[in-house]
């Protein structure tokens, strides 16, 4: 499903270049449900947005469900991500001015899907979250568990296979991100959606399959949940 190749992300800054990450060799497998954790500034969500078509890599090469976007130009990397990928937030990036049924239909209505059908699918995505009902509600007036719920029926609404979410839980107490985990874990098993999920939490990477740990632009240590194996031999 997701293949990186020596995948190298270098900034140039004005105090000289910096490597985010350095060839990095990543395989995840169809319907794997994968955390990635590690330090504060070791690369993670720049692995993210490099796996989600939102930047590219400086070298090495990606392939996301069968796609090398290393070949695509930007209008095509735009329709990769509009169609293939669904985006989590740790602070939703919910459009404030939207209602919620307006936010989740956004994307359906760039894909030019028909008016009728967008208020049918909206409400079935919703449903799909728990959250029937609050389609005229704003995200001001929803908890923040209910506002990350939001943005995972957005995230589902073009039926991505992969969903890709930074710090799911990051800003939600223990009860709400329970309750995103959850979700996701449902999303993953229930309707085979590969997830890649960043999270500082021990307790919530223990939800996925598979823990890549990351450190200085690096995979250092990858661990199954279940049964513990070493790919790089590093603690
Ligand atoms: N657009 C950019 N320009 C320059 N440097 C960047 C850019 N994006 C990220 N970086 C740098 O790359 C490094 C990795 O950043 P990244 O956001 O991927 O880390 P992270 O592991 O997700 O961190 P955190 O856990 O704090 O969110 C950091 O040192 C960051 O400053």
């Amino acid at each position: 499903m997701i293949k990186l190749d020596k995948v190298s992300k270098v900034f140039a800054l004005e105090a000289g270049n910096f490597t985010a990450l350095k060839e990095n060799d990543i395989h995840i497998k169809k319907g794997e449900f994968i955390a990635i954790m590690g330090p504060s500034g070791s690369g993670k969500s720049t692995l993210l947005q490099l796996i989600g078509g939102l930047d590219v890599p400086t070298s090495g090469s990606i392939t996301v469900d069968g796609v090398r976007l290393n070949e695509l130009n930007e209008k095509q990397r735009t329709l990769f991500r509009r169609t293939k990928v669904g985006f989590v937030f740790q602070n939703y990036q919910l459009l404030p001015m939207m209602t919620v049924a307006e936010n989740v239909g956004l994307s359906l209505l760039a894909n030019k899907t028909a008016s009728a059908e967008i208020g049918a699918r909206v409400r079935e995505l919703l449903r799909d979250v728990n959250l029937e009902g609050k389609e005229s509600h704003f995200p001001a007036q929803l908890s923040g568990g209910q506002q990350q719920r939001v943005a995972i029926a957005r995230a589902l609404a073009m039926k991505p296979g992969l969903i890709l979410a930074d710090e799911p839980t990051g800003n939600l107490d223990r009860k709400n991100g329970e309750s995103i985990l959850k979700l996701l874990t449902r999303l993953n098993k229930d309707e085979h959606m590969t997830v890649v999920m960043v999270t500082h939490d021990r307790h919530a990477a223990e939800t996925a399959d598979r823990i890549i740990m990351i450190r200085d632009g690096e995979v250092v240590q990858e661990e199954g949940t279940g049964v513990e194996y070493m790919a790089h031999g590093l603690a």
